[in-house]
């Protein structure tokens, strides 16, 4: 995938903006605080429908203004294509509207249509944080390329929010408990499904992160990755793949032994929602063990994974966004992702300083000062 072109009204602080990807290289370069991660937040946006780094979507909206708009045009190996995002109001309301090549579209169609992998500082959390940004992370990279998968989260998340509400009120308002047992059904048959699909994932993406990790590590540290879930008795166990048959059974006979126990609590205290993605640094758990260094080329790792997992998945490379990675790394693991990138991937990296990303001839620098980006 390339992107061409990025348009952008009002948005962050744009008025309006243009620019043209020429190379496969772009570096946005200058002082903090000018607007460089906001070009790359409105490209986030155009392929997820979400900031990556709000939830807030009015913020992506210029102060005072009462609406935004981002069009990208973007080609693939099936042609040209664009996407344009538009953030208005009306009636005193927020609207969005998502287009794909000038159709209106839905949030789940508009999902997988254009890949984009983004790597930020703030994805050490990935590693460090709670077992939420990890899951995300997997629903992310698997939902990208797989709608089915969008569409099962979609009703997962209904179902667990359906029977968190009914377990509310058998517990508030004595209500009858009979309609539990074919929300379990539902909900153990959707979670086995996504649990199969985050194990395939895993698999494919082991095979990539572990030698990438070794090799940014200067061959000295390894890496493993574990699947890891929620008994019923707080124990915690590790699913692999071959071994996953009878999860629905599995899931239904674990909602069941734990009913009283979600009663109570009036939520669901296992299922998919509640898993995690364990990463082990030599063997130690790289969450508690690892050095901040060991945790950066940790996430690094699995980032550049997740560009060849799209690869395998979809036959075209994602779109690389590296928001100001490049000061954090050192000389060597610099030189090890731009040898990695090396002309197959777009990327589009910005930076304060220019003299860090050394040209080798397919590079195009633009200078970002206060929303005004020039070439240079
Ligand atoms: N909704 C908004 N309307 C107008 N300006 C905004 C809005 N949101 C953020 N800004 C402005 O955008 C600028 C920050 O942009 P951005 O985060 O892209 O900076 P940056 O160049 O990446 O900086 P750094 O190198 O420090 O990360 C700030 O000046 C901020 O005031």
């Amino acid at each position: 995938m390339k992107i061409n072109k990025l348009q952008l009204v009002n948005f962050r602080n744009y008025d309006h903006c243009s620019v043209a990807f020429d190379k496969m290289v772009t570096v946005f370069y200058g002082k903090n605080g000018q607007g460089k991660t906001n070009i790359l937040e409105s490209i986030f946006y155009s392929a997820f429908g979400l900031s990556h780094r709000t939830n807030k979507e009015d913020e992506m909206v210029k102060f005072s203004s009462e609406g935004m708009a981002v069009l990208l045009d973007f080609a693939k190996e099936d042609g040209s294509h664009s996407i344009h995002m538009k953030r208005f109001t009306e009636n005193g309301k927020y609207h969005k509207e998502i287009k794909i090549d000038g159709k209106k579209t839905t949030a789940k169609d508009h999902y997988s249509f254009l890949n984009t992998v983004m790597f930020s500082p703030e994805d050490l959390q990935i590693i460090k944080g709670d077992p939420s940004l990890r899951r995300r992370f997997m629903d992310m990279e698997i939902s990208q390329t797989d709608p089915v998968y969008y569409a099962l989260l979609v009703r997962y998340r209904r179902l667990i929010k359906q029977r968190n509400s009914l377990l509310k009120g058998i517990r508030d308002h004595n209500q009858p408990q009979e309609p539990l047992t074919a929300w379990d059904e539902e909900l153990s048959d959707t979670a086995a499904q996504i649990l199969i699909k985050r194990l395939d994932n895993l698999r494919k993406l082991k095979e990539i992160a572990i030698p990438v990790f070794h090799i940014l590590s200067d061959k000295i540290d390894s890496l493993e990755i574990k699947y890891e879930m929620k008994g019923n008795n707080g124990g915690l166990f590790y699913p692999e793949e071959e071994k996953t048959d009878n999860m629905k059974d599995f899931y239904i006979e674990s909602l069941k032994e734990r009913r009283f126990k979600d009663i109570m609590q009036g939520s669901t205290g296992i299922g998919i929602h509640r898993d995690d993605l364990k990463t082990y640094i030599n063997e130690a758990d790289s969450r508690s063990f690892a050095s901040q260094g060991q945790q950066r080329c940790c996430a690094l790792a699995l980032k550049l994974s997740q560009i060849e997992y799209v690869k395998k998945v979809s036959g075209e490379y994602p779109v690389l966004l590296l928001d100001d990675v490049m000061s954090e790394l050192d000389q060597y693991r610099r030189n090890q992702l731009i040898g990695f990138i090396n002309d197959k991937v777009q990327t589009i990296i910005t930076v304060n300083d220019k003299t860090l990303i050394p040209d080798f001839g397919s590079n195009q620098y633009f200078n970002v000062e206060k929303g005004i980006i020039t070439l240079n």
